[in-house]
């Protein structure tokens, strides 16, 4: 009796360990634009559902995930966020201040350049979507956008990815530098939806934005009916993860993050 149990007992574990988990479809969507416009709060507080209590600037490409739930399946969002330069001139992406600076300054050039060529590589592959940010009230924000467009064009992002359009900090909009026309009229040119949001806004506060939440869920409802890359994990193990947990595995970005 005993025997019977014990290999009933051991068929049963071993078809459990087995059986393949589920599979869970992934999103990966990049965050762009100058350095300060928000990129990092906004992914933020969509994963986490909150304004992060401190903010430092993104050091290289970082990366958060967040399962989302929609029509009874599960989705994991990868969202990517990259540090920008600010005005949007220089390098996008760089690499700036990363390396020791007591290198030979013609290795340390080299070394930096096939540095970020790797990183920016891997930061614009495999990409289902693309979220361009800009600042309400920074004019200089708003007028890279153009230069950021063509680095994703350049990297293969043009139209047929599913593109949108975010000015953020309208919690600031007595100092707003960028009106809602001019920037709609710059959306339609590029046939890309405008959302205006705040990452600092309470949820269900009384201001007039579109909620951070709704952007990326719209993002991702448009993404479903696509075939993204299909992950076998099982869909519950991961929630979020970022900088702010001590392991963490780059998935399928397969990109570090840098840090000061
Ligand atoms: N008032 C207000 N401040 C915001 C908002 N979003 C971000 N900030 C602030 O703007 C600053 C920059 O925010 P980040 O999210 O770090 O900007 P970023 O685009 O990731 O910047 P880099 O990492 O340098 O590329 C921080 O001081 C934030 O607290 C917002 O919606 N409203």
């Amino acid at each position: 009796m005993a025997d019977i149990e014990s290999s009933l007992e051991f068929s049963s574990s071993l078809t459990s360990s087995t059986l393949p988990p589920p599979r869970t479809r992934i999103f990966k969507i990049i965050v762009i634009g100058d350095s300060g416009v928000g990129k990092t709060c906004l992914t933020y507080r969509f994963c986490a559902g909150k304004f992060p209590d401190k903010t430092e600037a993104t050091i290289g490409v970082d990366f958060r995930e967040k399962i989302i739930e929609i029509d009874g399946e599960k989705l994991k969002t990868q969202l990517g966020y990259c540090e920008g330069t600010r005005s949007g001139t220089g390098l996008r992406c760089s690499t700036k201040n990363h390396l020791p600076s007591n290198r030979s300054s013609s290795g340390t050039q080299l070394v930096k350049s096939v540095f970020r060529k790797s990183m920016v590589q891997h930061y614009y592959r495999n990409v289902h979507a693309v979220v361009f940010v800009y600042d309400v009230t920074s004019a200089a924000s708003f007028r890279s956008l153009p230069a950021w467009i063509e680095e994703c064009r350049q990297h293969a992002l043009g139209h047929e990815v599913p593109r949108i359009l975010v000015g953020n900090k309208c919690d600031l909009r007595h100092a707003a530098q960028v009106s809602t026309d001019v920037a709609q009229q710059f959306a339609d040119a590029h046939s890309m939806p405008l959302f205006e949001t705040s990452a600092k806004s309470p949820l269900g506060g009384s201001d007039d934005s579109d909620h951070v939440e709704a952007i990326f869920m719209t993002v991702a409802h448009k993404l479903k009916s696509q075939k993204p890359l299909v992950l076998s994990q099982p869909a519950n193990t991961v929630t979020l993860k970022g900088r702010d947990q001590e392991e963490e595995p780059r998935g399928s970005w397969g990109c570090t993050c840098w840090r000061s």
